[in-house]
C-alpha cells in the first residue's frame, strides 16, 4: 500500500520545478508558509543542496536516461540523487521519491523509472559523487566573472558557493553572545557552524542580535560615526543595515519600496528595541538633506550565491541592464540629497563589476565634484581593496573560515 510523502520531500520538489520550470527564486515561494516550521526548514534545505548539487546529480544520472525525463521527474531524480549521495538512507529516500511521482498525474507514470535509478544511485552514487568535479556556476555568469576574475579565483568561489554558507550575526553593542560558542570574525561579526533553527537561538527573543552576513555587515561601518546624525537607509528592508545605524545612536529613515519588506524591518526593530522612522516609498522621489546615506542598491545579488543556490539558476541575468541603470539613477539622486561634506556609501551584493566598481567609476565622470575616501579601519585587508578606493569583498576570500557575501562598498563625498 502507498504512503503520503514526506512533507518536507514533496514541498523540496514543488520548490525545484518553481526555480528550475518558473524563474522564481526560493526567496518568492507561498509553497513554505503551509508547512510546520520543522518540515519548512527541512524543505528548504533540501531544495537547497540539490540546488548546489545539481550538476552532480545530473553527471550521475545522465547514464541511467534513455531519455530526458519530464522536468517534474528529473527534479524527484535530482532530489533523490543528491539525498543518497549527501547519506540519506536509502530505502526512505527510494520509496519517498517514488511517492512523489506516483502523487502526479504527469509523473506517476515514470514510478518505475524513479525506483530504478534511485536504487541504482544509492549503490554507485555516494563513492562517485566526490570524485565528480565542484559544481559550476552557469556560463551566463562564469563568463563574465573569469573576464573580471580570473579562471583561478572564480573556481575559488564555486568551491566555497558548493561548500554552502555559515551563519553570521551582528551583536547588538553591550550584548554577550558567549552563550552562542561562535567565532568572533576581525570584523566584529559572530560565524556559527551548523545553528539549526535561528529563533532558538540563545539572545534571538531578547533581540542581542540579528542575522546579516560578515561581509553585509562593512558597509554600514564605513558611515563611521553616525551618532545623533539624520542619517537616509535609502534600500532599506529586511533591515540588517538600519539595524546597525539605530544602534550606532544614527536618527535613520529607513526607506523602502516595498511595503511588505518594510515588515521585516519592524518586526527586527521590534525585537532588538531599535528605532527608526519607516518611509514606502521610491528612493527616486524621496526629498530630504542628510548628514550620511546608505544607498544598498538593488542589483543580481550575485555575491549571496553560497547562502541562494537558486539564484543563478532562477534567471540568466535578463534584469542585470535595467539594474544597473537603476543603480545609476539611485546614485545620483543620492547625491542631491546630501548635505555639503556628508558622506554616502554605496553598496551592492554583487560579483559583477558593472554595479560596483564601474557605478563609482562612472559616477565620479558624471560629477567633477566628487570624491572616494578610502576607508580606514584597523579589519580592512589589502586585498580587499580596489583601484576605485572602495572595497572588493569576494565569496573566496576567508574561505577556510567559510568564506563572506560578494560585496563592493565605496564611500563617497562631494568636496
Ligand atoms: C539589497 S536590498 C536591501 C538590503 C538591506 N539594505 C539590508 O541590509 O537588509 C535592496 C532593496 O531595495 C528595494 N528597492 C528596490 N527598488 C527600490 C526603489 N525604487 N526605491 C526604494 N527601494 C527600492 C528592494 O525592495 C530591496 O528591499
Amino acid at each position: 500500500m502507498s504512503k503520503a510523502p514526506s512533507p518536507a520531500r514533496l514541498a523540496a520538489v514543488d520548490l525545484l520545478d518553481q526555480v528550475l520550470g518558473q524563474g522564481r527564486p526560493l526567496s518568492e515561494s507561498e509553497r513554505l508558509e503551509v508547512l510546520a516550521p520543522s518540515d519548512r526548514a527541512a524543505a528548504q534545505r533540501l531544495a537547497t543542496e540539490t540546488l548546489r548539487g545539481m550538476e552532480r546529480a545530473d553527471r550521475l544520472l545522465k547514464p541511467h536516461l534513455r531519455k530526458a525525463p519530464a522536468p517534474r521527474v528529473m527534479n524527484i531524480l535530482r532530489l533523490g540523487a543528491v539525498e543518497l549521495c549527501l547519506g540519506g538512507t536509502a530505502h526512505g529516500v527510494v520509496s519517498d521519491c517514488v511517492e512523489i511521482a506516483a502523487a502526479g498525474k504527469r509523473t506517476q507514470g515514470a514510478r518505475g523509472l524513479v525506483n530504478a535509478v534511485l536504487r541504482k544511485l544509492a549503490d554507485e552514487g555516494p563513492a562517485a559523487w566526490g570524485k565528480l568535479r565542484i559544481p559550476r556556476l552557469p556560463k551566463w555568469l562564469r563568463d563574465p566573472l573569469v573576464e573580471a576574475w580570473g579562471p583561478q579565483a572564480v573556481a575559488n568561489m564555486e568551491r566555497v558557493h558548493f561548500e554552502g554558507a555559515p551563519l553570521d550575526l551582528t551583536p547588538k553593542p553591550g550584548a554577550d553572545l558567549s552563550a552562542l560558542g561562535g567565532e568572533l570574525l576581525p570584523t566584529g561579526s559572530v560565524r556559527l557552524r551548523d545553528a539549526g533553527q535561528v529563533s532558538a537561538l540563545p539572545g534571538f527573543s531578547e533581540g542581542d542580535w540579528w542575522v546579516q552576513d560578515a561581509a553585509a555587515a562593512l558597509p554600514a561601518k564605513l558611515l563611521g560615526d553616525v551618532a545623533g546624525q539624520p542619517v537616509l537607509d535609502m534600500c532599506a528592508a529586511p533591515g540588517g543595515k538600519t539595524l546597525q545605524l539605530a544602534a550606532a545612536g544614527a536618527k535613520v529613515t529607513a526607506l523602502d519600496l516595498s511595503e511588505a519588506r518594510l515588515k521585516r524591518v519592524q518586526e527586527n526593530l521590534d525585537r532588538t528595541g531599535l528605532t527608526a522612522t519607516l518611509v514606502a516609498g521610491d528612493a527616486l522621489e524621496h526629498e530630504g538633506q542628510y548628514d550620511a546615506i546608505l544607498l544598498d542598491a538593488p542589483c543580481s545579488a550575485t555575491g549571496t550565491i553560497r547562502r541562494h543556490p537558486d539564484l543563478p539558476h532562477a534567471h540568466e541575468g535578463e534584469r542585470i541592464s535595467e539594474l544597473i541603470g537603476l543603480q545609476e539613477a539611485m546614485l545620483d539622486h543620492a547625491l542631491r540629497l546630501l548635505k555639503p561634506g556628508g558622506r554616502l556609501v554605496y553598496a551592492t551584493c554583487s560579483l559583477i563589476p558593472d554595479e560596483g566598481e564601474c557605478q563609482v567609476d562612472e559616477a565620479l565622470a558624471r560629477h567633477a565634484d566628487l570624491q572616494v575616501i578610502p576607508p580606514e579601519a584597523p579589519w580592512i585587508e589589502d586585498r580587499w581593496r580596489s583601484e576605485e578606493g572602495g572595497l572588493r569583498l569576494r565569496p573566496d576570500y576567508w574561505a577556510s573560515r567559510g568564506g563572506m557575501d560578494g560585496f563592493f562598498m565605496a564611500v563617497l563625498t562631494r568636496g
